[in-house]
Parts: structure tokens; C-alpha cells; sequence
């Protein structure tokens, strides 16, 4: 018999599960402020706890949906709060959580499961790929000179925290839900953004952006005067037009008694240093993994997407967490199909959500061996149906 079991979490023991979550990042328990405003992000149902006999590991996710190529929403569920306690770890208890929440999603009908990873080497196991890649950027201010082409951009106002607050998900809603791999952020979302906003800094301002068609876009920031040089910092930044890039841009860099400004989590591609007449003012940090995907439902998944224009391809998936997934896939420009005809490539589902969203090209997974049994021909047609006009990006950390 096993020496733990999982079952879902009750509302009244979300608070022992979130103290647990945060022990296992060596955080000391939070404080009752904190936990009120935590409690906000918890979704009644969606916990699961491990106890052996007592609470010994949990995970937790939100419903959400995502936005995917060809602009269909799915339901997806966003994980996060996984921790084991110290002293019960690699016995296998996150394996047990993670079978318990993929039999959960399955029952309710979620098409994908996404989450942000603190360990590269754990969430592949289960079926979750690398979808999306984000990067940190830095900008000189001092030797920032915009290029004339640049728009002038709109009206920026500026809104402190308890006016922004009740703003925010409106803006978002606008603003932020544009790209494939950006997901709707419910109520359950804004709690604990709010506290992880607050967590930031004490100060952190919105500035929204209008253009004559209304708001097209807004930035969270805030600077910290500590440090050498200063600093200041967009945790989120969102449009819909050049103008509002722009204006935006033109906005920070008019915030005074500031030397840097430093972005996180910013798309690929996103050209920020084609802004400046010299481009090296903006330096790219580091680029990293953003986003986990899991296609819970493959089926319902590749159905939900659009693809390019090539001749069909014949992809045969192997999903060995969830059987069901198994099998053979014909998809082209017209939608896609189970069959029972012969392969044109191999891939585990993994792999397969790292293709789901744009984000990675066939060819360099055949290259890690990660795609087997494709010539450069079906490679190339596979990149084309897969292939979107931006990278994916989610934009939201929760
Ligand atoms: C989405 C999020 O919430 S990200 C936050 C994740 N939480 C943390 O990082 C907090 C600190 N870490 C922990 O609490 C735990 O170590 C966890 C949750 C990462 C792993 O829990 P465990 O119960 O130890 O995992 P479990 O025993 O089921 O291991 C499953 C497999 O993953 C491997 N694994 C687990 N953790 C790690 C790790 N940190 N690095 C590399 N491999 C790992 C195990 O070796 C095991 O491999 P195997 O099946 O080949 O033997």
C-alpha cells in the first residue's frame, strides 16, 4: 500500500497547503494580511493535497482559457502551488499529484494545462513542453534617443495602485489577449496578482495609454531608488497598436531620476531596440522559458487550431500518461482527423505542444531527435501548417 494518498483539498485547508507551497521555496509561513489576500487566488476544488498522514505536498490550478493560433479560445487549467515537503521528496508524491490532476482535467472537459517551471528537468515527464519563451530586456536611458519614425503615440495617464486595481482586468481584457499563448485571467487571477504586485514594490503605477479609439494599451511599473544605478521596472506591458508601443515607450523613458529600465518577461521579437538610433541601448539579458503547455486533449486541441497552407501531414503521438492521446493525426490547412494510415513523423505529446503554439520549428526538433521518421520535405511542409506570424507569448505570471 502506498505510504501517502491525494485527494482534493478543502477550502479550510488551503491555508496549511499554501504555507506548505511556501516552505518548500524556503518561505517562512505568511502572515493573516497575506493570507487574506492569497486566499483570493485560490479556487474552490482545484487544490489537491498528498497526506502521509499529514499534509505532505500539494498543487493547485485555476481555470482558465487559452488563445490559440487562428484565435479560438480552449479551457485550460493553470498549474501552479507545487510543493512536497522537505523530507517526503522523490518518493514519488508529485508523480501521484500530477496523475490525480490529469484525471481531474480530463473529467471536466480542459483541453490544456500550462504552467511555469522552476526546474527544467521535472514537468517534461508528465507530458508538459516548453510553448513559450520570454525575455528580460535592459535599456540605458541615458543613451536612449528614439528614432524619428517612431510614432508619437497618445495621452498616457498615470493611475496609483487602489485606482489601477479595480482597472486592471478591463485593461487586460483590451489590451492583453492578443497573442496565441495568452490566457483570460479570472477573478481568482487578480487576488494574487495583486499581492504579487505588492510583494514588488510599495509604489507600483499603471500607466494606460489612449489613442482616439479609446485605451490601446498599459504598463505596471515602479522604481526602486535603492539600487545603483536605479532601476526602473515593468513587470507587465501590453498594446494593441504601434502607437500605444510607442507612447508607452515614450512615457518611460520621460519617468525621471531613473538610469535604467528593465523589462521582464517580454516576447520574443518584440523590437524594442529598433525603437533607438542605436540599437545596443536595449540589451537582451536573458531568454528563457516562459511557458509549460500539456495538451490534455489532443484531439480536441488540434482541432481547435488553424494551419497554414501545405500538404497534410501524418503525425503519430504518443502520450504515455494518457493513452487516449494515442494514435495517428492527419492534419492540414482543412482540419485534422484521426487515421489509421501510415506516419509521416513520430513525436510524444510533449513535443508536440512545443509545435502546438509556433513557438519552436519542426526541423531543429528533429535535429535534438525530439521529431523521428520526417525527411526535410515534411519537415518544412509540418512547419508551415504549424507556423505562426508571431511567437507565442502568455504575458501572464501566476
Ligand atoms: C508549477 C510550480 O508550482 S513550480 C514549483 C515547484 N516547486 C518547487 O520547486 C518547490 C521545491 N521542490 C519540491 O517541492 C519537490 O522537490 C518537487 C515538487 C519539485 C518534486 O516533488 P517530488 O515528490 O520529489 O517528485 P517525485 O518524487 O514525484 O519525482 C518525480 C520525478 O521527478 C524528478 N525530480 C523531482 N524533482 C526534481 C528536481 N528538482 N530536479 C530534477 N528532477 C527532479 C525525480 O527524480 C523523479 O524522477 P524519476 O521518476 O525518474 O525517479
Amino acid at each position: 500500500m502506498s505510504e501517502y494518498r491525494i485527494r482534493p483539498l478543502e477550502t479550510g485547508e488551503h491555508r496549511e497547503a499554501w504555507d506548505l507551497f511556501r516552505a518548500s521555496l524556503h518561505v517562512s509561513p505568511g502572515s493573516d494580511e497575506e493570507w487574506d489576500r492569497a486566499a483570493l487566488s485560490h479556487q474552490q476544488r482545484r487544490s489537491v493535497g498528498a497526506f502521509g498522514p499529514g499534509l505532505i505536498g500539494t498543487a493547485r490550478s485555476f481555470d482558465a482559457e487559452l488563445l490559440v493560433p487562428g484565435g479560438a479560445k480552449v479551457p485550460l487549467a493553470a498549474v501552479t502551488g507545487i510543493g512536497v515537503r522537505a523530507g517526503w521528496t522523490r518518493r514519488g508524491v508529485l508523480t501521484s499529484m500530477i496523475e490525480a490532476q490529469l484525471a481531474d482535467f480530463t473529467e471536466r472537459g480542459i483541453v490544456a494545462a500550462t504552467l511555469r517551471a522552476t526546474e527544467g528537468a521535472i514537468y517534461g515527464r508528465y507530458g508538459y513542453g516548453i510553448a513559450t519563451h520570454a525575455q528580460n530586456v535592459l535599456v540605458d536611458r541615458h543613451r536612449a534617443r528614439l528614432r524619428p519614425e517612431v510614432p508619437p503615440g497618445g495621452q498616457v495617464h498615470v493611475l496609483d495602485l487602489g485606482d489601477a486595481v479595480p482597472q486592471w482586468p478591463e485593461l487586460y481584457a483590451a489590451t492583453g489577449f492578443t497573442r496565441p499563448g495568452a490566457m483570460t485571467r479570472p477573478p481568482v487571477f487578480w487576488g494574487g496578482h495583486e499581492s504579487q504586485v505588492r510583494r514588488l514594490s510599495p509604489f507600483p503605477r499603471t500607466a494606460v495609454h489612449h489613442s482616439p479609439a479609446g485605451v490601446d494599451g498599459y504598463l505596471v511599473y515602479y522604481v526602486d531608488r535603492e539600487s545603483t544605478p536605479v532601476k526602473l521596472h515593468v513587470p507587465g506591458f501590453h498594446y494593441t497598436s504601434p502607437e500605444a508601443f510607442a507612447g508607452l515607450w515614450r512615457f518611460l523613458l520621460s519617468v525621471d531620476l531613473v538610469d535604467e529600465i528593465a523589462l521582464m518577461y517580454r516576447p520574443l521579437g518584440e523590437p524594442t531596440s529598433l525603437l533607438f538610433t542605436n540599437p545596443h541601448t536595449a540589451k537582451i539579458e536573458t531568454t528563457h522559458d516562459e511557458t509549460w503547455l500539456r495538451l490534455v486533449d489532443v484531439p480536441a486541441a488540434l482541432a481547435a487550431r488553424t494551419y497554414g497552407v501545405a500538404e497534410p501531414v501524418v503525425l503519430e503521438v504518443h502520450d504515455r500518461m494518457l493513452p487516449a492521446n494515442d494514435g495517428r493525426y492527419r492534419i492540414g490547412p482543412g482540419g485534422v482527423e484521426r487515421t489509421g494510415v501510415t506516419a509521416d513523423l513520430e513525436l510524444d505529446v510533449d513535443t508536440l505542444a512545443m509545435l502546438y503554439l509556433g513557438e519552436w520549428r519542426p526541423a531543429p526538433l528533429a535535429l535534438a531527435g525530439r521529431i523521428t521518421g520526417a525527411d526535410e520535405k515534411t519537415l518544412a511542409r509540418t512547419e508551415t501548417l504549424f507556423g505562426t506570424e508571431r511567437n507565442p507569448w502568455c504575458g501572464t505570471d501566476f
